[in-house]
């Protein structure tokens, strides 16, 4: 990675400061893509660098396309065209003449993860390439798989960058974050108490990073098939079955009626409802708990130590269901998702919602809350997309780690 050091010579060496406007020299780039099990996104980021450790973000341009980078598996060509029309964004959005000191980053999550090694390693060759013919600058290691550690730090870094409390890390005041994705789910927070850190059940649990010569030790852990769509899939069982052509997973999550193919990472399964069983919430709690149960680890403390931030898949089901606005976000108590939950799946036969999978996706996200995390029903979790009109994504943190280099530890 370019330290930081090596970042500020680039600029003071490529561009002389007598030569423009103090302020202009100033100004930085990140381009940061992230390959997700459901998507792939551009993140282009314009920053101001100040005086003080970390710089300020001024403007952040954001594109996404689907499928994710995991669906070209067996055609990993077909991935590079997805990635060209990314790059053209980087284009438009950087200054030309910025192009060959702004780095360029693909960091892949849960769908590459999922992959054999091979095939993953296929799709990130075709990316590489590009990202090579590109007139921007490719630092060493750019285009590579995130572990699930560095997804939840760096997401609890980009939230509380964006919500002004890093700037303040003296007082240690800070928020959690609950990250769903569709192939993973991280949770991460900074614990108060000594037992929360000596009660994990392995020490991947803890992770350390340096700031403003502080170390934070934070509780994180990336649960990989428990995100959104992966748990869909376990609770069908059809979670890396076999012979998916002859087989039709039935769940009481769906409706009766239910009968279609439905495609995930590559692979596309018979789904279908299950009209000889009862359906709704309670069954279908009973099925989504398989995938928690003795899987999600319940931290020593949780509901009084921390505000968290909630945000992809918690955000777009609880404005699927009409929970909260899709642009404001909002607060929601973890007993909200229940009661939504409980009243999608009891109409879903009679009155189909916007998603045939609305019933299972509140309904395991309840779960998730409730009987993984151990969450109180009465626990708030704050549901954002956006912080001042910034995403909220493990890649700002990615970006700051590059230019900070923060000892992931
Ligand atoms: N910039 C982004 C990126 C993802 N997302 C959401 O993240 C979820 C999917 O996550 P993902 O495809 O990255 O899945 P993982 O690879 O992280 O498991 C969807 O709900 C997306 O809408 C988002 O809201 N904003």
């Amino acid at each position: 990675d370019v330290s930081f050091v090596d970042f500020n010579n680039n600029i003071n060496s490529v561009l002389p400061r007598f030569s423009r406007p103090a302020n202009h020299s100033r100004i930085f780039y990140g381009v940061m893509f992230d390959a997700g099990s459901t998507g792939t996104r551009i993140h282009v980021y314009t920053f101001i660098q100040s005086n003080s450790e970390l710089p300020v973000l001024d403007n952040e341009i954001f594109q996404s396309l689907k499928p994710g980078l995991s669906a070209y598996a067996d055609s990993p060509k077909m991935a590079t065209d997805g990635i060209r029309k990314l790059l053209k964004v980087a284009k438009k959005s950087v200054p030309r003449l910025e192009w060959k000191k702004t780095p360029v980053v693909l960091r892949a999550t849960a769908g590459l993860r999922m992959l054999s090694a091979e095939k993953a390693q296929a799709l990130l060759d075709q990316v590489q390439h590009v990202f090579d013919e590109s007139p921007f600058l490719v630092p060493d290691n750019s285009v590579t798989i995130m572990n699930g550690t560095n997804e939840g730090i760096l997401a609890w870094i980009s939230v509380n960058f964006l919500t002004g409390h890093l700037s303040a890390a003296q007082n240690k005041k800070t928020v959690g974050i609950l990250d769903l994705g569709g192939g993973s789910t991280q949770i991460t927070f900074l614990p108060k108490l000594k037992k929360t850190i000596e009660s994990v059940p392995v020490t991947d649990y803890i992770a350390r990073f340096d700031i403003f010569n502080s170390t934070f030790e934070l509780y994180t852990y990336s649960y990989l098939g428990n995100g959104l769509m992966a748990a869909r899939l376990a609770t069908l069982g059809a979670l890396g079955a076999e012979g998916l052509e002859d087989r039709v997973f039935k769940s009481s999550c769906l409706p009766k009626k239910f009968m279609e193919d439905w495609s995930f990472g590559g692979l596309t399964y018979h789904l279908s409802g299950d009209p000889g069983s009862d359906t709704g919430f309670k069954p279908c709690y009973q099925e989504v708990l398989k995938v928690v149960k003795g899987v999600i680890h319940q931290p020593y403390e949780l509901q009084d130590s921390n505000l968290f931030y909630a945000f992809s898949y918690y955000f777009d089901r609880a404005v699927d269901a009409g929970l909260i606005d899709g642009v404001q976000g909002g607060m929601l108590e973890v007993r909200d998702f229940k009661k939504k939950a409980k009243e999608v799946c009891s109409t879903m036969t009679k009155n189909p919602s916007v998603s045939p999978f609305l019933c299972m996706d509140m309904t395991y996200i309840s779960c998730l809350l409730k009987d993984g995390f151990g969450f109180k029903e009465s626990t708030v979790l704050q549901l954002t997309k956006t912080v001042n009109n910034v995403e909220a994504s493990w890649t700002l943190g990615a970006v700051l780690d590059h230019f900070h280099s923060l000892k992931i530890h």
